[in-house]
């Protein structure tokens, strides 16, 4: 299930080329941190593999197929602002049920609290927000996992508690993470190999 791409290149509107000739992959169980200078398209990548955005140039495969447009996607973003990722008008159950219905043990492994389940976006903080998006991703089983600055924001408790859950499930399905992180401690700490998202 090893996720592909190649020669991606991407530029929004007649805009200049972001990058171009890009190749990237991502094994199964890999930890891969993917690293730019502020500005160079890091994010813009990562929506590109999740699916958001189509790449002008190259294609996306996992196991040497076409990623699926339909249904749940099996690369899954997580964003830094939890609170740009969830319907506002929705309760938090109705969000995670968004994906699949995660199970009670993730739900806890990640601290959330039945408590929160019945409450408005707005009246989680921003760590407890974060750990419900995680939660929503991984409750879909998905084969990789895209961390874009996903603990930037948050206090060390809260991060420590996110990334031990993160790493612990994607040990036990095999599942491949990308890490988008200007903490280069965290990066080295956690990635088993770092790239440079660069033009060819
Ligand atoms: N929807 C958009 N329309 C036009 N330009 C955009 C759009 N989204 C991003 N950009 C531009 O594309 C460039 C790359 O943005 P992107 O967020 O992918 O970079 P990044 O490497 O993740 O940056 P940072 O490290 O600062 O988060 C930036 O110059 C940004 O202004």
């Amino acid at each position: 299930m090893q996720l592909e791409a190649k020669n991606i290149g991407f530029r929004y509107g007649d805009g200049p080329w972001l990058f171009q000739g890009v190749n990237f992959t991502v094994k199964p169980g890999e930890i891969v941190g993917l690293t730019a200078p502020s500005g160079r398209g890091k994010t813009t990548f990562c929506r590109i593999l999740a699916g958001y955005e189509k790449p002008l140039e190259g294609s996306i495969t996992i196991e040497g197929l076409p990623v699926p447009t339909r249904g749940f996607h099996p690369v899954q973003l997580i964003f830094q602002h939890p609170e740009k990722a969830v319907n506002p008008r929705w309760k938090m159950e109705k969000v995670l049920s968004e994906g699949e219905k995660p199970d009670p043990e993730l739900l806890d492994l990640l601290g959330i609290e039945q408590e929160w389940l019945t409450r408005w976006p707005n009246e989680l903080s921003g760590g407890e927000l974060q750990r419900f998006c995680v939660a929503r991703a991984l409750g879909s089983n998905p084969h990789f996992l895209i961390a874009d600055e996903m603990t930037t924001m948050l206090d060390a408790i809260t991060q420590a508690q996110i990334w031990h859950a993160v790493l612990e499930i994607a040990k036990k399905r095999k599942m491949g993470i990308i890490i988008v992180s200007h903490e280069e401690k965290l990066m080295q700490r956690l990635c088993h190999r770092v790239v440079e998202l660069k033009s060819f």
